[in-house]
Order: C-alpha cells, then structure tokens, then sequence
C-alpha cells in the first residue's frame, strides 16, 4: 500500500503555534477564527503547535514520569529488551532495536530503537486485549517489561490523556472541513491509537544521510500528536520548495502533524507533510508520537466536499485497518 502522494503543502519557513485558549467558547467569531488557523495550518503546512498544552489536561509531571520510564527501559541490557521485541508481536507491538524500522524505502534503516503499544484501558489486566471484537484486523495485547511497572503505569498514563487531548482536535479539523462537529465522533469511538517511546542515539562525525533518526515519510494515521524533549532540535519538516524546515521542540507545546488516513479521507485537501528526524546534537533525544487513527472499520471513502471535477477522487477506498497493517508490513516485516 502506497503512502499518500499528496505533499502540496506550501512553501512555508515555519510551522504554525495554534492558541487552544479558546477551544471551549462557543461565541461564533472566536470559534471561526480558531477553526481558519487550522484550517490554514492544515492545507497549506500539514504540521502545527498547540499550545498550552498544560491547560488540556497534560500537565508536566506527566511527561517527566514518562521521560524518566523511557530512560529506564532504554538503559536495559539489549536482550532484556529483545525478549519483548516486536518481531514476536502479531502486529508489531513491543520493541524495536536500532536500525530494525526503515520509514524510508531508499534509506538504510531508521538509527532509533522504539517501544510501541495499542490501547488498553488504564485499570484493565495488563496482558488483556482492550480492542472491541469487531475490530478483528489490529487486534493484538500490548506486550510491556515485565521487570518495569511503573513504565507501564507512565506510558498509559500519558497515553489516556493525549488520547483525550485529540479527541479535543477533531470537531476542529471537521469545522476545518465544512463538516459537522461532531462528524469524526462515531467514527472514533474505539481509540485506534498507537503510541510509540522513540530513542534516537546521537550521531558523531560524517553522517549518511541514508542512515538517519527516522528517514524521510509520512505518518499513516488521521494525527500524530508529538512530544519532543526539550533542547534538542531534531524534527525537520519538507516544504513545497524541497527545504528541510526545523521544528524544535517548544516549551508548553506539542506538535499536531496530519497523516495518510486524512490525506486520502480528504482527497489531499490536507495535506500529510513529510517529515524526518536527525539527533546531531551529541545527545540522547527522546520523542514520544501518539498515532491517532480512525476506528479500524471506517473505510476511507473520500469527504464529499472535497471531490469535485477539478479535483476527481485519487485514492482506492480501503478501510482505515488495512491501511496502516499494510504500512506496518512494509516498515517492519522486511
Ligand atoms: O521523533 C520525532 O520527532 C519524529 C518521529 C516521527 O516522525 C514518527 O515516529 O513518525
Ligand atoms: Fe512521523
């Protein structure tokens, strides 16, 4: 399966800061301005900031518990981590070594090892399968160090409250669309969200540009929302013009990039920008994505208002669950 052939964004030199302050007015001038900053951010960049992102439910000490568990796990012995690999994992829950992930196909791998897991609720079994039986294509239990609860007890954490934190995103991006509010909320009842820890081990002396952090791609799901450590410049995002345009990480923000699913939900009328990350800082980078998707059972089938005689349909309906096993496939089944 394909990524998404989109990339149109604009020729943008920053990435937008979209001020969440106002999310919850309901006075109409206010809440039209907010939705055309998205709107703006999501045609033409792909990528955007919100901020303040303490004030949605995700207060520091969130990311400190979770920084401070992905140091541990990470610090393990290789084979202490190898006995939870992914490879092991019907759909590659678990993690990956250095180098085992290659996101772009002409680069040689991807230099980050990563810990990735699926939705399970916050007081549930920790070896149980959360994912509702008509959900049969992704279903499989996350896998989590044994040795390490409170990794597990950081990682859900964090997860449960980014999730709550997109659900926030989505009437915006519908209103974005001329759509209802509420139009992505029957079709994002069962969180299918993946998370991933990422490590990425700095890089010292000449680097090929071949092996890199994560190569070039786009991410697969509707949204990616992304926590990047601070003081480390690594994330780079590709303008129409072919620059590599920095996104640093920004106290009290966490960075909102589009993916794949909504490209081809909406006809490449947002656009999923690709992006890479490189660590040539000399030091360990940390970043925490949170893929999230729409119900495994939706199929794709293009937005109404975003198909029309200039711009007929580009893309084969598939449901979003075959989407992103088939991208798994082809990134970690090699
Ligand atoms: O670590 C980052 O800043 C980006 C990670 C990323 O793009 C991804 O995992 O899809
Ligand atoms: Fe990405």
């Amino acid at each position: 399966m394909p990524p998404s052939t989109n990339a149109h964004p604009s020729p943008f030199k920053a990435i937008p800061i979209i001020d969440l302050t106002n999310i919850a007015r309901t006075d109409p001038d206010i809440r039209r301005a907010l939705v055309d900053d998205v709107k703006r951010a999501c045609t033409e960049v792909g990528f955007f900031y919100v901020a303040p992102v303490k004030n949605h439910g995700i207060p520091e000490p969130v990311f400190e518990r979770t920084l401070a568990a992905m140091r541990t796990f990470f610090d393990m012995p290789l084979e202490a981590k190898l006995e939870i690999e992914n490879k092991k994992s019907p759909n590659f829950k678990g993690y990956s070594a250095v180098l085992s992930g290659n996101n772009d196909p002409s680069g040689a791998g991807d230099l980050q090892e990563g810990f990735e897991f699926g939705y399970e609720p916050l007081d549930g079994a920790a070896s149980a399968s959360a994912r509702p039986a008509d959900d049969d294509v992704m279903s499989a239990p996350n896998v989590w160090p044994a040795q390490l609860p409170e990794f597990r007890a950081a990682a859900l954490e964090y997860y449960h409250r980014a999730l709550r934190l997109g659900h926030l995103l989505f009437p915006l991006l519908a209103l974005a669309l001329d759509l209802p509010e509420d139009f992505f909320a029957d079709k994002t009842k069962h969180s299918a969200a993946l998370m991933r820890l990422l490590h990425y081990p700095p890089q010292f002396g000449a680097v090929d540009d071949r092996v890199i952090g994560i190569g070039a791609h786009t991410d697969w799901e509707c949204f990616t929302i992304l926590w990047q450590q601070p003081g480390i410049q690594a994330l780079q995002v590709l303008n129409a013009s072919k620059e590599w345009i920095d996104a640093p990480p920004i106290a009290g923000t966490l960075v909102i990039n589009l993916g794949d699913e909504l490209a081809r939900w909406t006809n490449d009328v947002f656009t999923s920008t690709v992006h890479r990350a490189v660590n040539r800082s000399g030091a360990r980078r940390y970043s925490i994505p949170l893929f999230f998707g729409t119900d495994y059972d939706v199929r794709l089938e293009p937005i109404p208002g975003c198909v029309s005689a200039d711009r007929p349909a580009k893309y084969e309906v598939i449901t979003a669950g075959e989407y992103i096993k088939a991208r798994l496939q082809a990134t970690y089944g090699h």
